[in-house]
């Protein structure tokens, strides 16, 4: 970590990330811009989620409409995580409604070497968007994020979307050294995606492994664990971290053994539970994305019972369990904000 972690920060959120204590909990929501706000389909007109993310001016607008709408305490980047693979050419869409297609799936040990290593001069939008983001942003940090290698590969290999990772599995259990190839280039597009925003800007990271729960505990720590580690490396000494998966509540000590500082807890595990396992991280989380279309006095109780569980954790984070789903009202999530701020207050 740089030595800026001994300048104390007027951002809660970072206050939080390296385990200061912050003038109230900060909240973010993942997915918090996108389709659960009106602005965005306004401004999304006419363009496809891939033009959209390589076109500076409409990232930024997009990134700060949440912002603006909710005071959340961070900002996090309007991209995706097939935005390298694309950028590298690989021939990936994403179809609405469905996630990321990819037109041939990776399979074969030729297939390995179509993953060349991103290059800065691959992604211009990236630094011009986060340009333009970090001076209209002020103190709200914005954090910078990338798919996780095994993430990033099953889509290579199912070639979409999937619901049991079967292809993906049964390659790394038959050609382990193909699955290795794909996963390390992987890894090395996702370090260099990570610090192509850091440099730009980004004061803090989250490694998305989305899919990381399909995994027993010893296939993660086998197939996994090393990619993630790598891809986080390349931002180890500059900014926090923060690792993300869904159904992870096996996983969560094999994967602060990539050595991010903030473990993103998705919403089946209480956070006194996960802060018991995780004694010395910072944990985010992690209240169910379904609750919140709850009504209001469901959506409160279940917010303070987050609150009430992170009570025993390093540090905390608010978030979501999962992204914000497209059907939230985005006057529940400003709802949700306020009250963590008023209810944290110190
Ligand atoms: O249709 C649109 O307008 C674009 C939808 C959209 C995408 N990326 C997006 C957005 C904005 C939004 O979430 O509304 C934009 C997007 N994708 C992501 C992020 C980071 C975050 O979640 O906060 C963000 C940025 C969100 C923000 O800036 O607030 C990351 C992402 N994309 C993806 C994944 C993996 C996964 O969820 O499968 C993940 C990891 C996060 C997660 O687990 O939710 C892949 C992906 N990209 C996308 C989709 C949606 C396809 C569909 O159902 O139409 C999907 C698959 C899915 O979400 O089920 C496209």
């Amino acid at each position: 970590m740089s030595n800026a972690a001994a300048v104390p920060t007027a951002s809660p959120f970072l206050a939080s990330c390296r385990g200061e204590t912050p003038v109230h909990t900060p909240v973010w929501f993942m997915r918090q811009a996108g389709r659960s706000l009106p602005e965005y389909k306004q401004v999304r007109e006419g363009t496809t989620m891939l033009e959209a993310c390589s076109t500076p001016e409409l990232v930024a607008e997009i990134t700060m409409q949440p912002v603006r709408r909710y005071g959340v305490d961070a900002a996090i980047f309007f991209s995706d995580i097939v935005v390298p693979l694309a950028a590298i050419g690989v021939d990936v869409k994403i179809v609405p409604g469905v996630g990321p297609v990819v037109a041939e799936p990776f399979r074969t040990e030729d297939d390995v070497k179509r993953l060349r290593n991103l290059d800065p001069c691959d992604v211009p939008y990236i630094t011009e968007a986060i340009g333009l983001l970090v001076k209209e942003l002020g103190d709200t940090p914005l954090i910078g994020f990338a798919g996780a290698p095994f993430t990033l590969a099953s889509y290579l290999i199912e070639g979409g979307p999937s619901r049991d990772h079967a292809k993906t599995k049964a390659l790394m259990k038959s050609r382990p050294e193909i699955w290795h190839g794909i996963a390390s280039r992987l890894a090395a597009i996702c370090g260099e995606f990570l610090r192509v925003q850091v440099e730009a800007g980004a004061q803090a990271v989250q490694l998305f492994d989305s899919w990381a729960g399909a995994l027993s505990e010893a296939d993660y720590r086998r197939f996994a664990l090393p990619h993630s580690t790598a891809a986080l490396m390349g931002v180890a000494q500059s900014v926090p971290r923060i690792h993300f998966g869904v159904g992870t509540g096996h996983l969560l000590e094999a994967m602060t053994e990539t050595g991010a500082e903030v473990s993103g807890v998705d919403f089946r595990i209480p956070l006194d539970q996960a802060a018991k396992r995780l004694p010395d991280k910072i944990l985010q989380g992690n209240l169910d994305p379904a609750v919140v279309l709850a009504d209001d006095d469901a959506l409160i109780a279940e917010t303070d019972a987050v609150l009430e569980a992170a009570k025993g954790a390093k540090g905390h984070i608010f978030n979501l369990g999962h992204g914000v789903l497209p059907e939230t009202d985005p006057a529940k999530l400003k709802l949700v904000v306020d009250h963590v701020h008023e209810a944290t207050a110190r």
